[in-house]
């Protein structure tokens, strides 16, 4: 690293070049008085806020026209702040009770706020003390009567260089001449990212002191991948990202033609190409990257960083937006998958020997019934809003995916009297991550209603090998062919009971494997929102014919590295002869 480089967090892909623009973080002078009419300056406040909320409505709308849902949403949660009955009530209460003027209530309410969501443990939470702030600094300008903006306007292209770029910075910017984004604070969800990656310009963020090194008009490169800024670049530094510029632009390019392209096999066979999430936050990434479908709603996120369980309201909500926000479009929930790596303190799991063996995913939840049965409730209720279906992680035996469904059989009929709406032929599949279960999948086949394959753990479980274990790694093989044998007895297995299977491990975004798992006749594949552009050319490229006897080759070989190496040979010469 040279010393004009200061690394930060990549918040948004792409490289810019340009001129540094400086946002100067406007401050209040705000003073304490205290001989005043406490009802004079209730009423300064309520103007105040009045004025803050037809800004805002304002904005949200312009947003909602210029960006979308998304970042308009940003301004309705400032909405949200700005009507939270809590927080009027406390600045009232100092008002009167301590006889101060409006803006020191408004300033000592607000900072004890964003105090103890700073604190918090959930990232997300953390970040949205930033809601908090903007919103109050809003309210300050109007009882000030300073304007809420100090910068003049963009007249050419530049790099923003903010301490913390709020949304309401954001939407005050010309942001037809942003070409990228640095700021001292912040994290991947933090809203300059959110933005970023929404507007698709180059971020990077948590750089805790650029505002310091940099002054108006500097010369800024923000390397968006690899979260770095460069200051004052050298010729060499501006000749290199140059053309890590040009690369990543040409590249882009060619994969953004293919957002709305169906994912088919240069002849003909089509595949359905899915996104792998973890919030619903997530779901913009996956549209935007042209996900056919969610292969993996990974809903365990959803109960950790917190304190408590969420319940069947807040689930329901979560599993609704993505399901209303993928149009119809499939969208597979995970049931909760917890215990191995993933803990949630709240649930006083037992200390185990061998966590990966023990006490997780459906396991619990067949002897937690309650917990179970509320996220089925929540699930069934989402599936009104879209095309939504369940999953069983961690299957073994085909009693496990009986018991489930009996318990999805009992929240279906608690739901129908209690006259709640649900879509009663909701399909239920398996995920198939345990030898097991890829070994009797014949049995599970004729149950289930479709599959997806769980790499990550079918390879570490079939291998004997922690996948987080990084002495081991060298026995963590994709391409072993123990490994190749269990996913094609899988897919076998379902394609002869008429039943579709997936893939939702890391291994589907393995590019050496995307040829292979095609050959053996995947019907879904589920990724990162950022790998399916790239699996999409890849996929389109290949010929099924020429795949299915590459794949019927690898499976006669002995070893991982045999099995590389034809891949390798073969896929380079198909790819340049018909691509
Ligand atoms: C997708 C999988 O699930 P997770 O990584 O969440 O265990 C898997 O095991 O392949
Ligand atoms: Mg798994």
């Amino acid at each position: 690293m040279q010393a004009n480089e200061v690394q930060g967090i990549a918040a948004s892909p792409g490289i810019a070049i340009a001129k540094a623009y400086v946002m100067q973080e406007k401050t209040f002078e705000v003073t304490r008085k205290q001989d005043i009419s406490a009802e004079q300056e209730m009423m300064r406040l309520r103007e105040a806020i009045q004025q803050s909320r037809a800004e805002l409505e304002q904005i949200f709308h312009n947003a909602l026209e210029e960006f979308g849902e998304d970042q308009a949403g940003i301004f309705e949660g400032h909405l949200f702040v700005l009507q939270d009955p809590e927080w009027l009530r406390s600045i009232e209460e100092k008002i009167a009770e301590e006889s101060v003027n409006a803006e020191f209530a408004l300033d000592q309410v607000t900072k004890e706020l964003i105090q103890l969501f700073r604190s918090m443990k959930n990232a997300y939470m953390r970040e949205r003390s930033i809601d908090i702030q903007d919103v109050s600094r809003r309210v300050m300008g109007h009882l000030l009567g300073a304007s809420g903006q100090v910068d003049s306007p963009l007249e050419e292209p530049v790099i923003v260089i903010a301490h913390d770029l709020t949304p309401s910075d954001t939407a005050g910017l010309d942001v037809k001449y942003v070409v990228g984004i640095a700021a001292d604070i912040g994290g991947r969800t933090s809203h300059s990212a959110i933005m970023a990656r929404s507007m698709g310009i180059p971020a990077v963020v948590g750089l805790q002191n650029i505002t310091g090194r940099i002054n108006g008009q500097t010369m800024v490169i923000i390397d968006g991948m690899d979260g770095k800024v460069i200051v004052n670049p050298s010729p060499e530094q501006l000749a290199y990202y140059e053309e890590k510029r040009d690369i990543y632009r040409d590249k882009q390019e060619g994969l953004t033609k293919l957002i709305n392209e169906p994912t088919i096999m240069a002849d003909g066979r089509r595949v359905e190409l899915a996104a792998n999430i973890g919030t619903p936050d997530d779901l913009e990434g996956a549209i935007r990257n042209g996900a056919e479908g969610i292969g993996l709603f990974r809903s365990e996120f959803l109960y950790m960083n917190r304190e408590s369980m969420p319940d069947e309201e807040e689930q329901f909500q979560a599993y609704r937006k993505v399901a209303e926000g993928m149009d119809g479009k499939p969208v597979i929930i995970r049931t909760l998958d917890i215990g191995g790596d993933k803990e949630l303190p709240y649930l006083q799991l037992p200390k185990e020997q061998n966590p990966f063996l023990g006490y997780r995913a459906i396991r619990l939840c067949l002897d937690r019934q309650e917990m179970f049965k509320t996220q089925l409730r929540a699930i069934l209720r989402a599936s009104r809003y879209g095309l939504v279906k369940i999953m069983y992680p961690m299957i073994a035996a085909l009693e496990e995916f009986r018991q489930a469904n009996q318990i999805l059989a009992e929240a279906k009929e608690e739901l129908s009297r209690e006259n709640i709406a649900f879509h009663p032929d909701i399909e239920v599949g398996i995920m198939i991550e345990i030898p097991a279960a890829a070994l009797a999948a014949d049995a599970l086949a004729k149950e289930a209603d479709f599959f997806s394959i769980g790499t990550n753990d079918l390879i570490q479980y079939t291998m004997a090998c922690d996948r987080m274990n990084e002495r081991i790694s060298y026995l963590y093989q994709p391409f072993h062919p123990a490994v190749l044998r269990l996913i094609r007895m899988v897919i076998d297995a379902a394609h002869r009971k008429g039943k579709w299977v997936g893939m939702c491990g890391e291994m589907a975004a393995d590019k050496m494997a995307v040829p292979i798992l095609m050959g053996l006749g995947l019907d879904e594949i589920s990724m990162g929102a950022s790998s399916i552009l790239p699996a999409r050319q890849l996929i389109r490229q290949l010929n099924y014919g020429q795949m299915k006897e590459l794949a019927d080759k690898a499976l006669e070989l002995e070893s991982s590295e045999q099995i590389r190496q034809l891949i390798q040979e073969k896929v380079a010469v198909i790819r340049r002869t018909d691509g």
